[in-house]
């Protein structure tokens, strides 16, 4: 594979971009072509959920040349084929020698998946089963705690990818949620997260999940361990442990280790990524909160999105044009990021969750080859719901010297009209108003017009004119239930897929977040070390900070 910027269509696009596309103005070809919006925008609809989303790409700095040019770099790069050695198990992710098959975890139509020759399929229902037979137990009370009670509360310990994934998917679906039941989620080793929502819970009525690939994350396993040690100074008993711990891993070993009783683990494989796991049995506490015909749903409409990613033509493929249209910012317009914009609270934490899913997996400098990349790859990922974003940020989106180009995301219905509908409407106002006022701008002459005599006010004109011409995509789903929201999720993960294949990165390991992890790990005897001698093992700044916390801890 050569370097992406080596691609005949790469240069293609630079010489496009240097003759006349960075001078496209977008407010005038809306004017030339009446039809641009017909032209640029596509629709999904899901055939086995009631998912339904129009992409409106209009709103960016291309032509059909523009396009057409794109989607050719994607043909070049040879994302079909690369997407085909993923949906078939090939090892894609070579430098951990894995198949990447989260798409199998959510294969509902049941077609046979292979890794090293064998059909991963019948050990993906079974474990959908337990998840299944655990959400129905815990919904319907018959799990019992220790002292015979029903479980009232879930606390999901895990982090990364084993925390992420449900925290977004149990806010965004909350109103699916059982009434019987809440979720509690701790992630940071700040021992103030697990405090404070053992405050909350009943050591009866609570089961812990812990969740963890590995289960050698440090994070977890502390906190698992002082979960444990809390239960137990209220159940004495270690055997009560197996009614209020289950485990989800691929490291069983560990897991018994822990003295969690093997038929409460939850099993998956080395061929899905963290960061992609929320399918797997890390959705337990999805299936439990919203119960398993929702999170069915939820599998259902990422396996529709999946379907249309495999075989919808590249030009009519949502992920495909979401993909090349951040590669033609991110790498002939110079922009570092990308905002993601819900206008949906309850879709509060979508951008936090994909800040995981495309950085680990695209923040990389080496190709696939093993080489340095002469080319930008993953952008930054941001953003908070709308509006409040209006209200915080949006100034340097629409009139400060970055590019941030932006996907707003909207649900046509909502789960809360109240008002008579009057929030909504004020909310879908926005969301419309900012995508036109980031395109079009205001001149100089609208900005005099409006002023009306300018005489003594002339020293504000310029700061009152909005370039405009920042690009936007729009994305306007029917509403977000359990089979919208997974086909979103998977268009965003496969986005991501067709941007690390152009880029030629491996998007499925995550070597990065290593030597952090092994550093703390010779920092902590020095931190526990009760000498005072002062350390000298790092770099001047490292010492001196140690130093300086060991002599002003007491
Ligand atoms: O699920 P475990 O193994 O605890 O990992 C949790 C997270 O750890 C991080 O360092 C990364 O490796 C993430 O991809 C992963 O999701």
């Amino acid at each position: 594979m050569v370097l992406a910027n080596e691609l005949a269509a790469w240069h293609t696009l630079q010489r496009h971009y240097d003759s006349e596309a960075k001078q496209y103005i977008m407010r005038e070809l809306f004017i030339k072509d009446p039809t641009r919006f017909e032209t640029f925008s596509r629709q999904f609809k899901g055939s086995l959920t009631d998912a339904e989303i129009l992409l409106d790409f209009s709103k960016n700095v291309i032509t059909q040349d523009t396009f057409a040019t794109l989607i050719q770099l994607a043909k070049e790069a040879d994302v079909e084929g690369f997407r085909d050695k993923m949906f078939s198990g090939e090892h894609i992710n070579f430098t951990e020698d894995r198949a990447v098959l989260h798409v199998a975890l959510r294969n509902v139509s049941n077609t046979p998946i292979y890794d090293n020759g064998k059909d991963v399929m019948p050990e993906v229902n079974e474990v959908l089963d337990q998840i299944k037979n655990t959400a129905n137990a815990i919904g319907d009370g018959s799990w019992t705690g220790y002292t015979g009670k029903p479980i009232t509360d879930i606390v999901n310990i895990g982090i990364g990818g084993s925390d992420l994934g449900p925290v977004m998917v149990t806010e965004a679906l909350k109103p699916y949620a059982k009434p019987n039941i809440k979720t509690h989620f701790v992630s940071n080793i700040d021992g103030t997260h697990l405090a404070e929502t053992l405050k909350k819970v009943n050591p009866e009525t609570t089961l812990f999940i812990i969740a963890s690939k590995t289960f050698t994350t440090q994070e977890t396993i502390t906190n698992a361990t002082s979960a444990k040690a809390w239960f137990l100074e209220t159940a004495k008993n270690e055997s009560h442990v197996a009614k209020h711990f289950v485990a989800i891993s691929t490291n069983s070993d560990a897991v018994t280790k822990f003295g969690i009783d093997p038929a409460n683990m939850f099993r998956f494989w080395d061929w899905v990524g963290g960061r992609y796991s929320l399918w797997s049995a890390i959705g337990l506490s999805i299936a439990i909160y919203i119960g398993f015909d929702n999170y069915h749903q939820l599998l259902s409409g990422a396996h529709d999105m999946d379907n249309h990613f495999r075989n919808a033509p590249l030009e009519q493929n949502l992920p495909v044009i979401l993909g090349v249209l951040g590669v033609w910012y991110n790498n002939f317009f110079g922009a570092q990021t990308h905002a993601i914009l819900p206008y949906d609270q309850y879709l509060h934490r979508f951008p936090a969750y994909f800040q995981q899913g495309d950085m680990e997996s695209n923040g990389k400098y080496v190709t696939r080859e093993g080489t340095t990349v002469t080319y930008q790859t993953g952008p930054i990922i941001w953003g908070e719901p709308g509006t409040n974003g209006q209200h915080a940020f949006y100034q340097l989106l629409h009139q400060g010297t970055k590019i941030v180009p932006a996907d707003f995301i909207a649900p046509i219905q909502t789960h809360n009209s109240i008002g008579n509908g009057k929030h909504h409407e004020i909310l879908l106002s926005n969301f419309f108003a900012q995508t036109e006022a980031l395109m079009l701008g205001k001149s100089k002459e609208e900005v005099i017009s409006e002023l009306g005599d300018i005489s003594d006010k002339e020293h504000i004109v310029p700061h009152k004119i909005f370039l405009g011409n920042r690009p936007t995509n729009s994305i306007l789903v029917q509403k977000i239930t359990p089979g919208t929201l997974g086909a979103l999720i998977a268009m965003y993960e496969h986005k991501i897929f067709v941007q690390g294949i152009i880029w030629n990165i491996n998007s499925f390991d995550q070597w990065g977040v290593e030597l952090g992890k092994v550093l703390a790990k010779k920092i902590l005897p020095e931190l526990q070390n009760q000498d005072v001698t002062p350390v000298s093992s790092h770099d001047a700044s490292t010492n001196g900070l140690v130093n300086y916390y060991k002599a002003k801890r007491n």
